[in-house]
C-alpha cells in the first residue's frame, strides 16, 4: 500500500535511516573505488524519504558527485546496491531516469538560442514527449521556475542564476519524482542564491522530492529538511536536520573570575567534561536548559561575566562527528 507523500519531513523524532516503502533512494554498502586505492565512495548506507529536500553535504572530494552519478546509473559501483525510485541502478535506468529530474554538473544550454528554444531543443530530443503538447510543457517549466518574461531572450543573455533556472526548466520538461541537483548554487551571487532556494522550497511543496549536493552547510540549513554528511567518502551521519543539529549537545561557555566556584556547580549539575579555562569555565550542557545552569551559578555567588552556548549548527555537528574542520580536501 503506498501512502500519500507529504512536502516535508516525517514526523519529527523518527529518523530518516530506516528505509520503508516511501524512501525514494536506498543504497546499502554502495562503494566505488577508481584505480587500484581511490576509494571515492566506502560502504554508503543512505535513505531518502519520500518528500523531503534532502542534503547531501560534504567537502569537496568528499564523493557526492561519484555517488550521485551511482544513483543516476552513470557509473557502475565497486560493490553494493542503489536503489531508485523502487528500480535497482544501473539496471533499471530505462524505467526510473524518466521520473527524474537531475541537474549534475551545471546547466549546458546553447547561448545563441533562446530560453524556449533551448528547451524546445531538449524537448524533441525525448522521443517518448508528443510534439503537439510541446509548447504547453514548455511554457509551464518556464512559468514553473520565473522565466516566462525572459523566455524569448537568448540564454548567453541570462545571469548565472537565469541559466541555472533554465538547467531546472529542463529537468521538469516532464514530471519528475524525483530532481537531483549537484551544486546548484555553485558560482551564483547571494541573490541568485536565494532565487535558487526559493524555487527548491517550492517544488517541494508541490511534493517534488528534491535531492540536492552541496559543500554550503548553510545553504543545507536553510533549505533542507534532511541531510546527510559525507567526509572523505564515508557517511558520517544522517537525519532530519534538526536531529543533526541536536545530536551535537551545545557546549556552555561562562565567563567569570570565579572559574574554580563555577567548575565545583557545573559538575554538582551534572554537566559533564567540565574545564576552567583561563577566563572562566567550560562544559557540555547537555539536556540541562541554560537559564537554569546560569540561575545555579548566580544562586552560588558566581559572578558571570558572560554566558554562551555554542553547537547547534550543521557545521558544529560536522566537527564534533568527524574532528575535522569542514573545508577539508581529501
Ligand atoms: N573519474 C575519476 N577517476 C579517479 N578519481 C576520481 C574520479 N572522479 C572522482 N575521483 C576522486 O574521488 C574522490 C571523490 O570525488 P567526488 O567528485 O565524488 O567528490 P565531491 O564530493 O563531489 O567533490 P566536488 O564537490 O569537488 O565535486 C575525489 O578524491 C576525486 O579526486
Amino acid at each position: 500500500m503506498t501512502t500519500s507523500t507529504a512536502a516535508v519531513a516525517p514526523t519529527p523524532g523518527t529518523t530518516a535511516a530506516q528505509p520503508d516503502g516511501a524512501s525514494v533512494v536506498v543504497t546499502r554498502g554502495l562503494s566505488k573505488r577508481y584505480g587500484r586505492d581511490r576509494l571515492a565512495v566506502d560502504g554508503l548506507d543512505l535513505v531518502v524519504p519520500a518528500g523531503a529536500v534532502f542534503g547531501f553535504l560534504g567537502p569537496n572530494g568528499s564523493g557526492k558527485t561519484t555517488t550521485i552519478r551511482m544513483l543516476m546509473g552513470l557509473i557502475k559501483p565497486t560493490s553494493g546496491t542503489a536503489t531508485v525510485l523502487g528500480g535497482a541502478m544501473p539496471g533499471a535506468a530505462g524505467a526510473v531516469l524518466p521520473r527524474v529530474g537531475a541537474l549534475i554538473e551545471g546547466p549546458a544550454h546553447y547561448g545563441f538560442l533562446t530560453g524556449r528554444e533551448n528547451l524546445a531543443r531538449l524537448d524533441a530530443a525525448d522521443r517518448t514527449a508528443d510534439p503537439a503538447t510541446r509548447k504547453r510543457r514548455i511554457d509551464e517549466a518556464l512559468a514553473r521556475v520565473g522565466l516566462s518574461a525572459v523566455g524569448d531572450r537568448k540564454a548567453r543573455a541570462y545571469s548565472l542564476g537565469m541559466k541555472q533556472r533554465l538547467g531546472i526548466a529542463s529537468a521538469l520538461l516532464r514530471p519528475r519524482d524525483l530532481l537531483v541537483l549537484d551544486e546548484p548554487t555553485n558560482g551564483l551571487d547571494p541573490q541568485g542564491m536565494r532565487e535558487i532556494r526559493a524555487l527548491i522550497r517550492s517544488l517541494a511543496a508541490d511534493g517534488t522530492t528534491v535531492f540536492l549536493s552541496s559543500h554550503l552547510l548553510d545553504e543545507i540549513e536553510q533549505v533542507c529538511t534532511h541531510a546527510a554528511i559525507m567526509s572523505r567518502g564515508r557517511l558520517v551521519t544522517q537525519g532530519t536536520v534538526d536531529e543533526l543539529r541536536s545530536a551535537v549537545r551545545g557546549r556552555l561557555r561562562v565567563g567569570t573570575p570565579d572559574a574554580g566556584r563555577a567548575a565545583v556547580v557545573l559538575a554538582e549539575l551534572g554537566l559533564a567534561h567540565v574545564a576552567t579555562t583561563g577566563d572562566g569555565v567550560e562544559a557540555d550542557l547537555g539536556d540541562l536548559a541554560a537559564e537554569d545552569v546560569c540561575a545555579a551559578l548566580v544562586r552560588r555567588d558566581v559572578r558571570v561575566r558572560s554566558f554562551t552556548t555554542h553547537g547547534d549548527s550543521l557545521e558544529d555537528a560536522f566537527v564534533a562527528l568527524t574532528g575535522e574542520g569542514f573545508d577539508v580536501e581529501s
